[in-house]
């Protein structure tokens, strides 16, 4: 898209106005009914093509001018951002993009230089992370907070309060329980027998599989009834086995009504359940659209590849070259097994297992 049709000022990192295939070519040629065969057209989430902060038919945030640096480095310089409402959006971007700074932001768990965001029409700009979770935008993290010295029952008690690690002492020993406690635990049974963690309610937490936690963290997170749920990675350390599982519940978010927005590097993963990919690197944001269209996109081919320009990443003969190509080239620091770029393992193998989160599951056992 360009400049003209969105009215915001050209992205350095947007390549779209350099020519060749990319998402806002292709959304131009959606709308003039030249559709390209696999080619979904955005018409129904945007309302003015794809592009680095392209208008929402229905945004459930509306994010301007976010900003956070670190010593010299801007984690975070994002001009526009929305995030459709009833969708599944996936924040994909390279290892340092800003990914998880902007979850951190968003949700109160940091202070940015700068910057308003809204969510459902409530100004959300510095307020306090547990205030956020009970205005209905909730988070997991990349590295599971679950609590290992509690059971599976007590961290969905504490779901229905606070965000993990908040209010502690008085959640459990100032009668928050009270009138409420029933009415907590029935929700706490039923969403433990969906996530099938029912058998494991009197286990410690520190004793379940990497996967059983994420599903934890996921089912604690729905205490709160959320109409956002944000999830930092939720495939990293998950078990093959626990892989479908963990995709049939996002999927199973969006048809019981609320928004999904995801951090997830497993390529695999991001086609199959994403409706929309918004792609960050270096702090901005430098692509978004359909998945199918996005991951042809010039400007997210160079920020993941470097020098890989001729891989696609829309199907997974690209992504199987792609893994080939780097595999030979030492130089890369993106793509491989270990960290989890293209989880060339795919959805069939479970997804990603990255390097760290081995490392924490490792830590956790
Ligand atoms: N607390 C911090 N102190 C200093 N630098 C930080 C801090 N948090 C993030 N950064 C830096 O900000 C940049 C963005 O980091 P961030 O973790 O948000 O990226 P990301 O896209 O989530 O990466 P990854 O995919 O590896 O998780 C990186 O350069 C990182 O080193």
């Amino acid at each position: 898209m360009s400049a003209e049709h969105t009215g915001h000022t050209p992205d350095p990192l947007d390549r779209n106005s350099r020519g060749g295939r990319t998402a806002g070519s292709a959304a131009a040629a959606a709308g003039s009914h030249a559709v390209d065969p696999g080619v979904v057209p955005a018409a129904p989430i945007a309302t003015d093509g794809t592009g680095p902060g392209c208008r929402k038919r229905d945004p459930i945030v509306v994010a301007d001018n976010v900003t956070r640096s670190f010593g010299g480095v801007n984690a975070v310089d994002v001009e526009h951002l929305e995030i459709p409402r009833h969708m599944i959006t996936a924040l994909i971007g390279p290892n340092g993009a800003g990914k998880t700074t902007l979850f951190n932001l968003l949700t109160g768990f940091d202070t940015p230089d700068s910057g308003d965001w809204e969510f459902d029409g409530a100004p959300l700009a510095k307020v306090a992370s547990h205030r956020v979770a009970r205005m209905g935008m909730v988070r997991t993290f990349q590295l599971t907070k679950v609590m290992g010295k509690l059971t599976v029952m007590e961290n969905m008690r504490l779901g229905a309060t606070d965000q993990p690690g908040e209010s502690l002492a008085r959640a459990l020993f100032k009668g928050v329980w009270g009138r409420r406690e029933k009415e907590i635990t029935a929700q706490a049974e039923v969403l433990l027998a969906k996530f099938k963690l029912d058998t494991k309610r009197d286990d410690y937490a520190a004793s379940l599989s990497g996967g059983q936690r994420k599903l934890l963290e996921m089912a604690r997170a729905l205490m709160v009834r959320p109409r956002l749920v944000m999830l930092d990675e939720p495939m990293a350390g998950v078990n093959p086995a626990l892989t479908q599982s963990l995709l049939d519940h996002i999927r199973s978010l969006k048809d019981e009504g609320m928004t999904v927005l995801f951090v997830e590097h497993d390529m695999h993963m991001v086609r199959h359940i994403a409706d929309w990919v918004v792609v960050m690197a270096e702090g901005k944001v430098v692509a978004e659209g359909p998945p199918a269209i996005v991951m042809k996109d010039q400007a997210v081919i160079d920020a993941y590849l470097g020098a890989h320009h001729d891989v696609d990443l829309g199907d997974s003969t690209g992504v199987d070259h792609l893994a080939e190509e780097l595999a030979g080239d030492d130089a890369s620091v993106v793509g491989t097994d270990e960290e989890g770029i293209l989880g060339t393992g795919g959805a069939e193998a479970g997804g990603a297992h990255t390097a760290e989160s081995a490392q924490t599951d490792e830590e956790t056992r």
